[in-house]
């Protein structure tokens, strides 16, 4: 199991099976994961969390430029189509710097955009029904 602790910006977790806890917590917006696209400050989005890989660029296999090219984005498509290994997912949590925000609310939100669609359904539904019965009662 990983366990969640608080480590320090440069401390080396490699190999340790640990997730830096402390910084996990902090909240993004995405426009501001978009300001960091830089070789000297570059950040990226996977699954929802925030990425910062700068000091990684020289040692990533994939090279240096795609990393800077998905720089501020979500790269969650592009890193999972490279079909990067379970070593390099847990390599990943040395970078990581926190949530974008909103993520976690993802259900209340799906919520809150498809409950104006389901009442007006279900009053359409009611008139309908109405008109039919009051139909049927008059015929
Ligand atoms: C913190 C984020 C990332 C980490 C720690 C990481 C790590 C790695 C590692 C360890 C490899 C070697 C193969 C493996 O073990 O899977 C690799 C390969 C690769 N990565 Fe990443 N990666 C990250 C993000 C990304 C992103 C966002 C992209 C694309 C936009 C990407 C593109 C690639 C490509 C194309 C290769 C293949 C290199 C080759 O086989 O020639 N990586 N990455």
């Amino acid at each position: 199991m990983v366990e969640i602790v608080p480590v320090e910006e440069d401390e080396d977790v490699r190999g340790k099976d640990v997730v830096p806890g402390e910084r996990i917590t902090r909240k993004y917006t995405a426009k501001e994961v978009s300001e960091h696209t830089s070789a000297k400050d570059c950040w990226l989005i996977v699954h929802g969390k925030v990425y910062d890989v700068t000091r990684y660029l020289d040692d990533h296999p994939g090279g240096d430029q795609i990393l800077i090219a998905a720089a501020g984005e979500d790269a969650t498509d592009d890193f999972e189509e490279t079909g990067h290994s379970d070593d390099a997912r847990k390599l990943m949590e040395r970078y990581l710097i926190g949530h974008v925000e909103g993520t976690s609310e993802s259900t209340s939100q799906m919520l809150y955009k498809t409950l104006p669609v389901v009442a007006s359904v279900l009053v359409l539904g009611v008139v309908v029904g109405t008109i039919l019965w009051r139909r049927k009662r008059t015929a």
